[in-house]
């Protein structure tokens, strides 16, 4: 466990940065620190493996005080992830991935191997390995920066808003992919964001900071949505948290119907292909994919898309997109291989809205947990954002630094 405990920061030109911060960040979990610009979490993120010195209160890993570790040694123990990546740009990919591993001394062999088992774990091609990080997209370039953190298996991963470089499609895999590779590693996991969005997705836990570093609320990420701790809370979460909401709960809640000519119902019309329902028909692959639908009443009718969704990995939003996108108002269920397996109109969509979440449910979407570690502080308003605070040396010239202090831990 990580622990602010009066964490504080003042700048020799008398900034107060944080304030003096109680948090526990809990093993095995992801926390998210979220809020404006200039709130601090770069400087709190930064505490933990001394790149910032508190100038109050403690940093304690697994109950030891930072500040009494070597800090070559203790960022050699901690995964840091930077915005841009921040790759050595004249090292091929595999030999960035290996530099936490080099530092540590492992033959060149081992190291190697290492970093090509960490591609294949980041979803990247083997013959990337060979390429420059200039010859590489942006989202390739965070990936790297992921496996770079991971190479020598650090319990701790802290990432400074890793993905905000990139587009929005490949921030959304690439988010996918921190929860897949989270679900498998269990690490310990302080990442920052100014995005609520990217909040709510990747936490279990979720720190809305305001300014100076201090707590305005603290909760699972369902908790954040429906019961923001004040009216400030609920302007920074943004008008559409309720519908944000349901993207963090299953759509296992949903009553699918058995498609009508499917196993069980020999009753129904049916053509070789095609379910009717109404005027409308479904029309099925052989192995009962959804191609489209058609309007049988219309002529010369095209084939309209069949959206579907998936009961057993889905969240309520996405049965919600499928059955306003479909041109029948009825949502096809699919198994893992894409088969239909029922069907869910906007109705049966809307009923399950409705029903109250229960508390476990509300978790199963992302990580199957629930729990929230505690803050010592209370809940305060969220600060305005503050417009044209600039970070310092994040990039390439700062992953060469921490590597000259033989400090390159997971970088
Ligand atoms: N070296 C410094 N000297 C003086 N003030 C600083 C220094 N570094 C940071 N600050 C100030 O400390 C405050 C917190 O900065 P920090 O980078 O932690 O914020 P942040 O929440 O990460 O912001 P952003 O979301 O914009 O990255 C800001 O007001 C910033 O201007």
């Amino acid at each position: 466990m990580i622990r602010f405990d009066g964490a504080g920061k003042r700048h020799p030109d008398g900034t107060v940065a944080v304030e003096g911060l109680d948090l526990d960040v809990p093993t095995g979990r992801t926390t998210v620190l979220v809020g404006p610009s200039g709130c601090g979490k770069t400087t709190l993120l930064r505490m933990v493996n001394r790149m910032v010195e508190p100038t109050s209160g403690r940093v304690l890993l697994d109950g030891t005080d930072v500040a009494a570790l070597d800090p070559a040694k203790l960022r050699r123990g901690i995964g840091y992830v930077i915005q841009q990546a921040g790759l050595f740009p004249h090292r091929r990919v595999i030999d960035n991935i290996a530099t936490v591993p080099y530092l540590l001394g492992w033959d060149r062999k081992r190291a190697r191997a290492r970093a090509a088992e960490l591609l294949d774990l980041v979803g990247l091609a083997p013959e990337t390995a060979k390429r420059y990080p200039f010859q590489l997209s942006g989202g390739q370039q965070q990936r790297v920066g992921v496996a770079r953190a991971l190479a020598a298996d650090p319990p701790v991963l802290l990432m400074d808003e890793p993905f905000s470089a990139v587009d929005p499609v490949v921030r959304a895999g690439l988010q996918e992919e921190l929860l897949r590779l989270q679900s498998e590693l269990h690490k310990t996991v302080l990442f920052v964001t100014h995005d609520i969005e990217e909040a709510v997705r990747l936490g279990d836990q979720v720190v809305v900071l305001r300014e100076r570093g201090r707590i305005a609320q603290l909760a699972d990420p369902h908790t954040l949505l429906t019961a923001p701790a004040d009216l400030d809370v609920a302007a920074f979460l943004g008008r559409d948290r309720g519908l944000r909401g349901l993207g963090l709960r299953p759509a296992a809640s949903v009553a699918v119907r058995p498609i009508p000519g499917g196993p069980g119902d020999d009753g129904a019309r049916r053509s070789p292909h095609g379910v009717r329902f109404g005027g409308w028909e479904l029309m099925l692959d052989d192995g009962r994919r959804p191609i489209g639908w058609i309007d049988r009443d219309a002529a010369g009718a095209a084939l309209e898309p069949a959206p579907g969704f998936r009961p057993d990995a889905d969240t309520l939003r996405a049965a919600l997109d499928a059955a306003v996108l479909s041109p029948t108002g009825i949502a096809v269920a699919l198994d893992p291989d894409g088969r239909a397996i029922g069907t869910a109109d906007r109705e049966a969509v809307l009923a399950a809205l409705a029903a109250r979440p229960s508390a476990t449910a509300a978790g199963t979407a992302k990580s199957g947990t629930t729990d929230v570690g505690t803050a010592k502080s209370g809940t305060a308003n969220v600060g305005t954002a503050k417009s044209g605070t600039a970070k310092s040396g994040t990039g390439e010239a700062e992953a060469e630094k921490v590597e000259t202090d033989g400090a390159g831990g997971g970088r």
